[in-house]
């Protein structure tokens, strides 16, 4: 099969079809072509989208594919910022990424998990005096706090809320056009703003910063040539650590979904073991729609079960259709931790934050954290706080990227 033969979608440019379809585009046209592969046309341009484990294999092949021209220009001036480590290839890019892993170890993830149930703790006080949580609002402010004050930025406590208002609205903005979209450019850019003086700060001397701390690391880490970053780069790659940490406020939410509802799930966890939590984590990062799809130029020219990849073509691998995929997972559909008793890690076939190996290519170096962080999380939901959920709109569109309960979970203490 020539790219002649691979299913073509219909019409002149898809794009509002992506934004009226949101996370189900493509897989809709998988299930359609019976295609684990097609073509269409987005942003004014031929794009190969894939689904499946085969194709993430491929995908993540670093002599394939390049990041370099993949991210549009609206993502890097909303969620990504310009010239961060997602934009880099080749040895440039396991260099940066090396940087990025001395920050993400097992104890750095045991850091940011004990000072999270610390915070739930303080904020549960707070509570007491609220008629009505917003359990994603609390998130993201607690989560703010937290990722600022392990990464050493200081933060006073009456900017916590508006800083924490601006990562989201730069996550947000990912699937959006007008309002939504300059909301997340401003967030960007006021964000970038405190971060470089933060920096510039830390370099005079004028602010202290813990030598092991991400804040000192991005500030005076050199390059091969031995400079350091200019104030702008280290403030993109900064925010590249904080940002994510405060959109882990999204699998909260979900989380909490799902504890209401699958009850018995929640009965199980309060007696269950460690690896009961670790299955349920899975599932909600399994199920729930968060990352949609990541995109990815061909290199050179290569030929895949002969479909021709031309040197330069956009390649968006399904994340969202990937982790539903009927082959890899009985009854995708169904909310059930237990299928993961029996997985093996295969790095492929379960992708929500990108496929291989992070220290070779550019999944998420941020899984473990994230996982922690849901874990102590889930321990305070489940074993240190009582709650009751109020009828409220708990529906979620799969038609936003990235997209939530309509309601952002309301909960009231019981
Ligand atoms: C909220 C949950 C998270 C999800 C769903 C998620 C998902 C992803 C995905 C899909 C990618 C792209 C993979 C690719 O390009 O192939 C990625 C990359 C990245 N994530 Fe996460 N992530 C999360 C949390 C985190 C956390 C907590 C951190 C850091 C503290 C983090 C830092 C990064 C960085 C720096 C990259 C770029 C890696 C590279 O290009 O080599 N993420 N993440």
């Amino acid at each position: 099969m020539s790219t002649n033969q691979i299913p073509r979608d219909e019409g002149m440019d898809n794009s509002l079809a992506l934004l009226k379809e949101g996370y189900l585009f493509i897989n809709n046209r998988v299930e359609k072509f019976q295609s684990d592969i097609f073509e269409t046309r987005l942003m004014g341009q031929k794009v190969i989208c894939m689904r499946g484990k085969e194709a993430a294999e491929l995908f993540y092949d670093v002599d394939k594919f390049q990041r370099k021209w993949a991210i549009p220009n609206r993502i890097q001036e909303t969620l990504l910022g310009k010239r961060g480590v997602q934009t880099l290839d080749g040895k440039q890019h396991l260099i940066r990424k090396h940087l990025f892993m001395s920050l993400m170890t097992p104890p750095h993830q045991k850091q940011l998990a004990e000072q999270i149930a610390e915070y739930w703790e303080r904020e549960k006080k707070q509570w007491e005096r609220k008629e009505k949580i917003i359990l994603f609002e609390e998130a993201k402010k607690v989560l703010c706090k937290v990722a600022c004050s392990w990464a050493g930025v200081p933060l006073l406590e009456l900017e916590a809320d508006s800083r924490a208002d601006d990562f989201i609205s730069m996550v947000y903005a990912f699937g959006t056009i007008g309002p939504e979209h300059w909301k997340g450019r401003i967030a960007r850019n006021r964000i970038e703003e405190w971060i470089e003086e933060i920096i510039e700060n830390v370099r005079s001397g004028e602010i202290k910063a813990e030598q092991d701390s991400a804040l000192y690391k991005m500030a005076f880490y050199k390059e091969a040539d031995g400079q350091h970053f200019s104030t702008h780069l280290a403030a993109v790659e900064l925010i590249n650590v904080i940002r994510p940490i405060v959109a882990i406020a999204t699998y909260i939410t979900f989380s909490a979904l799902a504890l209401y509802e699958h009850p018995d799930q929640k009965e199980k966890l309060k007696n269950g073991t460690r690896e009961d939590l670790e299955r349920f984590i899975h599932e909600v990062r399994r199920y729930y729609p968060f990352g949609p799809f990541v995109g990815a130029r061909v290199k050179k020219t290569f030929h895949w079960k002969n479909v021709e990849f031309k040197k330069g073509t956009l390649v968006f691998l399904d994340i969202y259709g990937t982790n539903r995929d009927p082959r890899i997972w009985e009854h995708p559909n169904q909310f059930d931790p237990d299928r993961f008793q029996d997985w093996d890690g295969d790095l492929y076939e379960f992708i929500p934050h990108g496929g291989g190996d992070p220290a070779k290519g550019h999944r998420c170096p941020g899984e473990g954290i994230t996982v922690e962080i849901m874990k102590a999380t889930l321990d305070f939901l489940i074993n240190k706080v009582d709650y009751a959920v109020p009828n409220q709109d708990l529906s979620y569109r799969l038609d936003r990227i990235p997209t939530l309960p309509k309601s952002g979970f309301v909960i009231r203490l019981s």
